[in-house]
């Protein structure tokens, strides 16, 4: 199995930094960035988000014609977002589709592999930086080959989080987001970050540049990959609750230890988003 894991690894690289072109070359035609929206007004999605997702599905299924998928721009055409023991690919083909309309300079390509409903590696290629990040459970994480470390700090109030707004804009859900932001900056904490998209947020975690990462909101495709990076890099994932986290519940916590993500977790105003797989919270 190690061999052909590797063979599926080196796979979703090749056809990532595939991808990554097709994205950079966009950055320059605006039709390709013409907007159209999904779950609100602001839930941004353009055709290359489709093409993308397009090319990346059609190039495994030459390879590995029996793996199944779950796609962002699948589900939302209308496919089921269901994770089974098989051997699956969870595909968000732009995270930070809003930073590629607006020319934004944070855009990843994210791809997480998983068997046994377990991620088995991952791989976020951000395009415009050319950072390739990736991680195979127990072999370590790394960022264009150079391993990576998350942070050491222990201290909440020494550290940098990283979170996001999202793309829900309910009055409620405002509101619970600006509450955990105010009892974040409070604390005090050094600063407040976000890429902007959350395959990078997670991927500065791997790198030990920011200590932590929250946000409810995100979907299974937006984290599957930056999990098995950030908790290969040293890190480790937490429900906003403080429990284990479950990746098609909408929320996570990812951090460089226990310490920050309890301490961050303290101060977090929760709520349940539907999840991904429509089973209740
Ligand atoms: O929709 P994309 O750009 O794939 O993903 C983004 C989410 O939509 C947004 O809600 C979230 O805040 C952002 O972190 C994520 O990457
Ligand atoms: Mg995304
Ligand atoms: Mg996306």
């Amino acid at each position: 199995m190690d061999d052909v894991l590797q063979n599926i690894m080196d796979h979703a690289v090749a056809v990532a930094r595939e991808a990554g072109q097709v994205v950079r070359e966009a950055l320059c035609d605006e039709k390709q960035r013409d907007v159209m929206t999904k779950s609100s007004t602001v839930d941004l999605v353009t055709q290359t988000d489709q093409r993308v997702e397009h090319l990346i599905i059609q190039s495994v299924k030459k390879k590995f014609p029996t793996h199944r998928f779950i796609g962002e721009e699948s589900v939302a055409a209308g496919e089921a977002c269901v994770l089974t023991d098989d051997p699956t690919w969870i595909i968000d083909p732009i995270d930070g589709t809003t930073n590629f309309v607006h020319s934004f300079p944070f855009v990843a390509v994210s791809i997480g592999f998983s068997v046994d409903k377990k991620i088995q590696f991952g791989v976020v290629y951000s395009c415009l930086e050319d950072k390739m990040f990736t991680a195979r459970r127990g072999k370590g994480a790394f960022c264009n080959g150079e391993p990576l470390q998350v942070s050491d700090q222990e201290d909440v109030r020494r550290s940098i989080i990283a979170t996001e707004f999202g793309s829900n804009r309910e009055t409620e859900t405002v509101e619970k987001i600006f509450s955990s932001l105010r009892n974040i900056l409070n604390i005090p904490v050094h600063g407040v970050r976000g890429a902007g998209t959350a395959a990078v947020n997670m991927c500065l975690v791997a790198s030990g540049c920011v200590e932590a990462y929250y946000e409810v909101g995100v979907h299974v495709w937006d984290v599957a990959a930056g999990s098995v990076i950030v908790e290969e890099a040293g890190g480790v994932l937490m429900d906003v609750e403080g429990g284990p986290v479950d990746l098609m519940s909408r929320r996570i916590v990812a951090a460089n230890n226990g310490t920050v993500a309890h301490r961050i977790v303290k101060e977090i105003d929760a709520f349940s988003p539907t999840r991904d797989d429509g089973r209740d919270q």
